[in-house]
């Protein structure tokens, strides 16, 4: 092997003084067993010479005192020098002077190989990191409709280990969607690298009887959710006025708000598909049926609106995520949008489209005083169900706290 070595470098050297990146990995790579060791002794050359290292790093690293810091320069160097290898970034500039690095090597290679054979080092040979890959989400966001679903993606979407789904998978609420298997969910996700989170985001999840269940028996007890609440009355004119705009566009006459959530009698009408969305705990409860309490966490949907960064920062923490959305400075107020948007990957501005954050129409006072009044009690129930209070759901006193 000493020989073999030997011989390598002798003749990079009658090569000339400089060597290609490229020309280094084919040299080197097949010869150095022991890359660690030899890439630490030749950090002279490597590190001054070769532009894709992150130098500074490097050098603290290694003037460290510590075994485990310098035991970490070199695994992280030996991944780079590997990726830059298996990658043949020949022609990218990286150019080694080899006179300084090989009299450096010389000079050592008989102590190094003693000091590899007296530590029994054996490194196996590094391996180039795995291709993005289409992963199962480790975490959905169940709903609920209208209450800021699809900001909590695109703002987590801006993290760097998130990689979203973009449109909706409807999965677990669509029978033939869920003929389709897990394979065919997989395939609808994004690419991810290893470390990072896949997140989708279906709000009819929240609502759909069979979904927890399913989503239990596919993906798992592990499976982490999110759900984002606002307050149930401006939710369901939240869904007024998506109605009043698909009316719209379609050129059907719009129904009044009182239609879709009363009865004849005037009264709220629990059967509406709108005023059933918004009683919260009642899905809740069955989503809790299937999934440990831990693995769900409430996002405040007005909330968001209003200080984005906190409600990040626990969405972060409920993860394990870095931190990286909970500073105020990684969001920009957009004032003709009236809302927040999130600074994405190289500083970039991500707004949400012109379909969120609509002008909502008009109610009758009458009317919300209905709805306020039917959905008290099923407020107080989602507070003793999750020990939280929520700014929308009254006075403390009224939920007994
Ligand atoms: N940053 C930011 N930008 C724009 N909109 C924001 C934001 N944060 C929360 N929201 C609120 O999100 C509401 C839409 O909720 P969803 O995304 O869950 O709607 S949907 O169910 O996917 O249709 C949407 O409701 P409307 O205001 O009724 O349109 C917004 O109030």
């Amino acid at each position: 092997k000493q020989q073999a070595e030997a011989e390598a470098i002798q003749e990079a050297e009658e090569r000339g003084d400089e060597l290609k990146v490229a020309e280094f990995c084919q040299i080197y790579r097949p010869v150095l067993k022991t890359p660690l060791l030899w890439l630490s002794e030749q950090k002279t050359v490597v590190f001054t010479n070769w532009p894709f290292l992150n130098k500074r790093r490097m050098h603290s690293f290694r003037s460290s005192k510590s075994r485990r810091s310098r035991k970490k320069a070199d695994s992280s160097c030996e991944q780079t020098i590997s990726e830059q290898c298996d990658t043949r970034m020949s022609g990218h500039g990286g150019r080694l002077l080899l006179r300084i690095g090989l009299a450096a090597l010389l000079a050592t290679a008989a102590l190094l190989t003693v000091a590899v054979l007296l530590r029994g080092h054996r490194t196996p040979p590094p391996s180039p990191p795995p291709p993005p890959q289409q992963q199962l989400p480790h975490c959905i966001i169940i709903g609920a409709r209208k209450c800021g679903t699809r900001a909590l993606l695109d703002f987590l979407d801006a993290h760097p280990n998130v990689a979203a789904a973009r449109s909706e998978i409807h999965y677990f609420d669509k029978t033939d969607r869920l003929r389709r298997g897990l394979s065919w969910y997989r395939g609808q996700m994004p690419r991810s690298r290893p470390g990072q989170f896949t997140i989708e985001k279906t709000p009819a999840y929240f609502v759909t009887e069979a979904a927890p269940r399913l989503a239990r028996r596919q993906l798992g007890a592990n499976l982490r959710l999110l759900l984002i609440l606002r307050d149930p009355v401006t939710r369901v004119v939240s869904d007024y006025a998506q109605h009043l705009h698909r009316r719209a566009k379609a050129g059907r006459p719009a129904r009044p708000l009182e239609r879709l959530v009363l009865s004849g009698s005037g009264r709220v009408n629990p059967r509406s598909r709108m005023i059933q969305t918004s009683v919260y705990h009642r899905h809740l409860r069955r989503w809790l049926r299937h999934f440990p309490a831990d693995r769900l966490h409430i996002v405040d949907g007005d909330r968001l609106i209003g200080e984005p960064h906190e409600e990040l920062r626990l969405v972060e923490q409920f993860l394990s995520l870095p931190s990286f959305l909970n500073r105020p400075e990684q969001f920009v107020f957009n004032s003709t949008k009236g809302f927040y948007c999130v600074r994405g990957r190289r500083q970039r501005q991500r707004c949400l489209g012109s379909e969120k954050g609509r002008q909502h129409p008009p109610v009758s006072p009458v009317t919300l005083a209905k709805l306020r009044a039917y959905f008290e009690p099923h407020n107080l129930r989602l507070a003793e169900l999750t020990g939280r209070r929520f700014a929308w759901m009254g006075r403390a006193e009224q939920l007994g706290a």
